[in-house]
Order: C-alpha cells, then structure tokens, then sequence
C-alpha cells in the first residue's frame, strides 16, 4: 500500500513532516502525545544513522498559537534523549546551511512550516510541488516520510508537494494511525461490531452512519449529538444553555436525515434511556427520557441505565470504535457516560480504536492507560474524515505508484 521505514535505503538525507501543533497557553507550548507518538519515528532515524530533518506547523497565521518552533525543539529533543537542533528559517539560506552541516544521526527542526506563504493555500499536489519551497529544499533528500496523520487531511506543500519529487515513505505514526483508522472500513470482525458516537456534531454521526452502516452492528448514541436523535424520535431534549448554541441550527439542518436514518437503520441505533442534568443544588440529577415532557433544561451526560446497557453491548462486541463523547466530561459529575464505554473497552480484548482529540484526552485526565487501547488516535479532522470515508490528500499522495 505504502512504503513505510522498513523499505528505506540505509544513511539516507531524510525530510520528515511530522505534526507537533500543540495547544499554547500564555505563550508556552504544552507537552502532549503528539511529541511521544512522533518520537518512536524520530528515533528510529536518528539510530538508523539517517541525517534527519524535521518540518511541523503550528497555529495558523493570525491566531494566538501560531508560534515558532523553537520551544517545541526542547520538548521532542527531551522525548527522544537527543539533541534537537532548531534553525529559524524554512528554506532560505540559514536553512540550507543547517540541513548541509548535519551529520549521520543528527535531528534537526525547520521553522513552523506556516510562516512560509506557499504552505498554507490549499492546492492541487502538483501545484504544491512546484513552488519555490518544494523546489529549494527536495533536491538537498534521498527521501521523503510523511508522519503527519492529523495533518493529512490538508493538501499543503510540506504534506503534498515533497511526496511527488523525492521517493516517499509513511512514518510510523502515519502508518499506524492510518491502519487502525481504516481497519472498520477494511476489516472483517468474526463478532460484533459497535460504534459509541457522541460529541457536538450531528454531521459528523450522520456521515459515520451513512458510511459505516453495513460495517457496524450496533451504534450507541450520547453527547449533542444523541440528543438529537431522541428529538427526532419524539422527545422534548435539545435545549440549549444561555451562551450555547448546540442544537436549533443543526435540528433545522439536519431533522429529516436524522429522521430517514432511524427509520432505516432503527434496529441498529441504540438511543439513551436516561439523562443526566444539574439540579438546583448542582448535583447530577437524573431523569429516564419517556418521563421528559418539557424541554425546558441541558441534559450533560447519559444517565446510568444508558451506561449499564452500553457496557453489556461493548463487553459482548469483537470490535468497538469510539468517535465523539457522551457527556460533558470535562466536568466529573457528568463523566459517567464516556468513562463509563471507556472503561469497559478498556476490561476488554476487544479490538478498539478510540478517537477525536476530545475523547481520548477524557483516557488520560481519568486514570486509564492507553495500553488497554487497541489504538488511541492523535487525530482529530482526519479521524472523522477517515471514519466517513472522505480521502486524506497527504495520505492519497503516498500510496501513488
Ligand atoms: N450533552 C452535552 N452537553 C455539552 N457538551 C457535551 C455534551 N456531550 C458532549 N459534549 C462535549 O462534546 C465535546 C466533544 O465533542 P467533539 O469535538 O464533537 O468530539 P471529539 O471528542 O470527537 O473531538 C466534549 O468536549 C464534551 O464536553
Ligand atoms: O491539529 C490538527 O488538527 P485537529 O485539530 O483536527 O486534530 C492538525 O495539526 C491540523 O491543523 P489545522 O486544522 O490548523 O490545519
């Protein structure tokens, strides 16, 4: 399918995209897994004797985060235990001198990819090849790697062009994320195969639906999105807190999709049968969903009828696949219904792949170990986009003869 490092001629010039866009908070980059997750490749490379040199946005230009890369230097050079030079340049000369001075085994960082302005319009990959960047920098590499999954989604030049002028390999990140994100559309599971989907977005559920439909056997529903569901099938829930705007425009958008979804595909969507809400002294209250009939308060989690019943299915199931939250987690009191399916996969040999860079934060600020994971993806875009089938250009221009 792709070449990966395995297929990589030995002490090679390497030019790797990895994605390292990171949350920034008063100026500081903060250490997350991304970092951890690039390291495994980075280090493979560096002790594989390649001269090894880096490219990572972050932010976009304008926006509080888009930042230099220099911080992010220190962070990775702490997760792979080597030095990790850094050069303030993306291709002029400062670049090219620091890319020619490196030695075998040597790690270095170009500067935030987006401060160069050929990066960031969104173009055709032959395009993208042909701009001053991609013409500056391919000829100094044996080989390009592309490790950035989450980004793939974009077709900009360091994701796109480089790939189309140097022989092109995917990372280890690239090539794991990319397995395991397909696996529901490309596997057979001997047992049963369900999706939790949650979260904000009704879109995202219907295209997951509309394209996973004959994969899946059983999709459990919670978060916005759930609530949703429940509207259509009859239920007075969708009520937005002063501030919010969750439900009326995706209800008027999306009514009669959601409404033909449970007609035809009713036997394999499971609704909750309870909710959680804040009652008048802040505590979680609960309320099963045929006893509602007033719209008049935000549901913030599913109730814990919902939870047993979605923990018996996922402790029955070969496979399970988690896109989006059940409540809002964030806020423990209302935790129950994501900790709830996570842990249970968690108790289980299932195979699983638990995704959307919400949810799988909810693994970690919980105690769980991403160990008892199948797969915990660092994508959020490229995740749903690979679960609705739409393509990755970043990963489109690796798998090209
Ligand atoms: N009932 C709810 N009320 C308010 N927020 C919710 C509710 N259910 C889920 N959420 C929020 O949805 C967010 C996750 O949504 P989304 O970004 O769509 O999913 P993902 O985790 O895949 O990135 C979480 O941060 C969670 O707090
Ligand atoms: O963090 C990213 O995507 P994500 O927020 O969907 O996980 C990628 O680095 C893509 O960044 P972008 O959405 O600014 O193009």
């Amino acid at each position: 399918m792709f070449n990966t490092l395995d297929d990589l001629d030995p002490e090679q010039r390497v030019l790797v995209r990895l994605d390292l866009n990171s949350p920034v908070e008063d100026g500081e980059v903060q250490d997350n897994r991304r970092f951890d997750r690039h390291a495994e490749t980075v280090r493979e490379l560096a002790e594989g004797g390649h001269r090894v040199v880096l490219m990572a946005h972050q932010g976009r230009p304008g926006g509080d985060d888009f930042v230099s890369l220099e911080q992010h230097a220190a962070i990775l050079a702490k997760h792979i235990d080597r030095d990790v030079q850094f050069v303030a340049d993306t291709f002029g000369d400062e670049a090219i001198d620091a890319i020619e001075s490196l030695s075998a085994g040597e790690v270095l960082l170009l500067e935030n990819t987006r401060m160069c302005d050929e990066e960031l319009p969104e173009e055709a990959p032959e395009v993208k090849a042909d701009t001053e960047f991609v013409q500056t920098l391919a000829p100094l590499f044996d080989a390009y790697i592309n490790d950035a999954y989450s980004a793939a989604h974009r077709s900009h030049a360091s994701l796109v062009g480089f790939a189309l002028e140097l022989p092109a390999y995917a990372g280890r990140v690239m090539q794991t994320e990319y397995e395991a994100n397909s696996s529901i559309a490309t596997r057979e599971f001997d047992g049963q195969v369900t999706m939790v989907v949650g979260g904000t977005k009704a879109t995202d559920v219907i295209d997951v639906m509309n394209n996973l439909g004959d994969k899946v056997d059983r999709f459990l529903l919670g978060g916005i999105a759930g609530e949703l569901f429940l509207r259509a099938a009859g239920h007075d829930v969708g009520f937005d807190l002063d501030g919010m705007d969750f439900f009326d425009d995706q209800w008027e958008a999306n009514r009669e999709t959601i409404e033909s979804l449970l007609d035809e595909r009713g036997d394999q969507i499971t609704l909750a049968a309870d909710l959680a809400y804040e009652d008048d002294e802040d505590e979680r209250a609960e309320i099963t969903v045929s006893d509602i009939d007033e719209k008049d308060r935000a549901y913030l989690d599913v109730g814990t009828e919902t939870v047993e019943t979605y923990d018996h299915v996922i402790r029955d199931s070969e496979a399970v696949f988690v896109k989006g939250a059940l409540g809002l987690f964030e806020d423990e009191r209302f935790s129950a219904g994501t900790v709830g399916v996570l842990r249970a996969i968690s108790e289980t040999d299932c195979f699983s792949v638990v995704g959307g860079g919400d949810t799988s934060r909810a693994i970690e600020m919980y105690g769980m170990d991403e160990d008892d994971f199948g797969h915990v993806s660092i994508a959020g875009g490229a995740y749903i986009r690979a679960l609705t089938g739409a393509p990755l250009a970043g990963v489109e221009v690796l798998t090209q003869d």
